[in-house]
């Protein structure tokens, strides 16, 4: 996209906010410089992070200026409170559109069994206030043992309840944000119990504000940090989290018992030795500059060592890094995506597959696993595709209308590309899929008959393509015809909240309709897609390639033979030798209409480059005409 529609898209999302053009200028300058110039990040969230920058701005102005009129002795609040006004209401608006163009991630599981997933994508921070005119205590069921400083806890000798008395833990307050404005405070009893005050600016709310229940906030609480960190742990609770802050409050404060009052916490955003935060204030999911990436990311192992082998990255054409993104190895389930695989329904006796053995592949007569789709095996002993089946499988992928196709009235999917210009259903392949034996079958982990559920096990790149392109993804050694390569991982969505992302930002998301027609796969809330953008796997450096790509991908069923989700795994269609670019036809079509702007000028250089051909097609009939 141009640079100066980035720029009109953010001024106009900050003028529905009042904000004036004037006003973005400058903060919007700081913050292509501090992102990087990275538009994606920027615009994410209905320009939440240039909203919040502005304020910010905003609001450190209006503390100089309350500061220089102080000195006068003038009355300073009320600019102070027309920012918190402006930028309460700025946030409730921004909320707003948040609530309509994102639903609350209930929970990001992990794909099919809902198991915990690994905690490194990041952990909550605490959000920012909400109004109210009084202060408002929270107390966590946390009551340590006296001990012998605080034998007599319950009174504190003070003949004071500590669980109730908020006046004395706010005397005794040992940690606050640095607004004092609406903060959070932590504070401690002399008995050693610990609260998590949050105060509120007076200015901010009316009289009528109601508290809300412990329950109420927690769940409100929940949902935010879920939306926004994208939390992947289904046990994520903010009790806990608030829990484990005062645990660790009160470790931080024994530590600190025997040392100076200045050296004690000051706030909740504690600086590590090397000068990096290592307390409460985490970097939102996928909020990541290509600066961070480039220092967590490393240039032997993109994946971070989430896959069996590692995958450096090169850039031989100019000094940038892959672009900031969150490597997961499986997909992960978002919002509504109902993927209800779990091991425990595998139990019964009707889902296991009663003839595997040993090798599936070695016998003569191959499990009925291995048999499923088809009637015949897909893979070969070698662990390859079988070149009858990889050659149906090109033939549907070049050539569908050579094949049965489904058409539907109202396409869904065609909605997902643009909702406002609805076009015609293209029709839906019923797809030639596999089906691999798995940990419910009887046969050993090496089976013929188990591959893409083994990932990766070639050696690849992540290289800057030199012709425009971007990164693109390599092997560095020869691989035969058939072979697997890797998964397409990314966020399991369904249509309808793929329609809402979409509105945002343009994706390039796969749409998972090889069952279509279905009744258990058809539908806006049932079809599933896969948005590989800010997390996924190294399927997302591979670049388009019309007709003629070197990668296509195949539906493949691991855990069950469920028609609503399978993985997309990526098998070669020719030999490849060392070096050459991996790539896949996206099935994009290059033409104005399917989607809002044109997904990108296609470089791919094939003979049959549908873009080219649009274009040349342009040309001839501007001639003619
Ligand atoms: C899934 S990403 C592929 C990785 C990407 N090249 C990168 O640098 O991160 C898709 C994007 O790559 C670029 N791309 C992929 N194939 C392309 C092609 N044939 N011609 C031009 N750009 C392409 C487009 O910008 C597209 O939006």
């Amino acid at each position: 996209m141009a640079p100066n529609t980035h720029v009109k898209r953010a001024f106009k999302a900050m003028n529905d906010l009042g904000i004036t053009d004037a006003q973005v200028k400058p903060v919007l300058k700081n913050l292509l410089t501090l992102y990087d110039k990275n538009w994606e990040l920027i615009a994410e969230d209905n320009y939440r992070a240039l909203a919040d920058a502005i304020f910010d701005s905003q609001e450190s102005h209006a503390t100089e200026e309350v500061k220089g009129k102080e000195k006068k002795g003038d009355e300073a609040e009320s600019s102070a409170v027309e920012v918190d006004r402006g930028k309460k209401k700025a946030l409730e608006s921004l909320e707003e559109d948040e609530d309509e163009l994102e639903p609350p991630l209930k929970r990001l599981r992990r794909r099919g069994e809902g198991v915990s997933a690994s905690g490194d994508l990041g952990s909550p921070s605490l959000e920012e206030h909400t109004t109210h005119d009084e202060d408002t205590t929270i107390s966590l069921p946390f009551h340590p043992q006296p001990t012998e400083n605080n034998a007599d806890a319950e009174t504190n000798g003070h003949g004071d309840d500590p669980r109730t008395s908020i006046k004395r833990y706010s005397e005794q307050r040992l940690a606050t944000t640095l607004e004092e404005s609406s903060t959070l405070e932590l504070a401690s009893s002399e008995t050693g119990e610990v609260k998590i005050n949050l105060s509120f600016a007076p200015a901010t709310g009316g009289s009528n504000l109601r508290v809300p229940t412990m329950e109420e906030l927690r769940r409100a609480m929940e949902d935010k940090c879920l939306r926004s960190y994208k939390i992947l742990d289904p046990d994520f609770s903010v009790g806990r989290f608030m829990g484990d802050i005062v645990t660790c409050f009160l470790e931080l404060s024994k530590n600190a018992a025997n040392q100076p009052p200045e050296s004690l916490p000051t706030n909740v955003e504690e600086k590590g030795e090397a000068g990096e935060s290592k307390g409460l204030v985490v970097v939102p999911e996928c909020q990541i500059s290509a600066e961070d990436f480039r220092l967590i990311s490393s240039i032997n192992d993109v994946t971070l060592g989430k896959e069996t082998l590692e995958i450096p990255w090169v850039n031989e054409v100019n000094s940038k890094v892959p672009p900031p993104f969150r490597y997961i190895p499986q997909s992960y389930v978002y919002l509504d995506a109902a993927v209800k695989f779990s091991v425990g329904n595998m139990r019964d006796d009707d889902q296991r597959c009663s003839s595997c053995c040993g090798d599936c592949l070695a016998p003569s007569v191959a499990c009925s696993c291995a048999t499923a789709l088809s009637g015949l095996t897909s893979y070969t002993k070698d662990g390859l595709l079988q070149n009858d089946f990889l050659e149906e499988c090109v033939s549907e992928a070049r050539d569908p209308q050579k094949h049965v196709l489904q058409f539907c009235k109202e396409c869904p999917l065609e909605k997902a590309k643009n909702i406002e210009i609805l076009e015609p259903c293209k029709g839906h392949l019923k797809r030639k899929a596999i089906k691999e034996c798995w940990i419910n079958c009887g046969c050993i982990n090496k089976c013929g008959n188990r591959v893409v559920q083994h990932g990766i096990h070639n050696k690849l790149q992540v290289f800057f393509t030199p012709n425009g392109r971007g990164w693109g993804l390599r092997t560095l050694e020869k691989l035969p015809k058939g072979a697997f390569v890797c998964e397409f991982a990314g966020e399991i969505l369904t249509i309808s909240e793929l329609i809402k992302r979409s509105s945002e930002k343009l994706t390039f998301p796969v749409i998972l309709d090889a069952h279509w027609g279905s009744e258990e796969a058809s539908g806006v809330d049932k079809a599933l897609c896969l948005d590989g953008m800010h997390y996924g796997n190294i399927s997302r450096f591979i670049n388009h390639r019309c007709s003629d790509a070197n990668l296509i991908d195949i539906p493949v069923h691991v855990e069950n033979m469920d028609f609503n989700y399978y993985h997309l795994a990526f098998f070669t269609t020719r030999d490849i030798e060392a070096l050459e670019e991996l790539t896949w036809d996206y099935g994009v079509e290059f033409n104005d209409h399917v989607y809002p702007t044109l997904p990108f000028h296609c470089q791919c250089g094939s003979e049959f480059c549908r873009n080219v051909k649009r274009i040349s097609k342009s040309k001839k009939a501007k001639k003619r005409a």
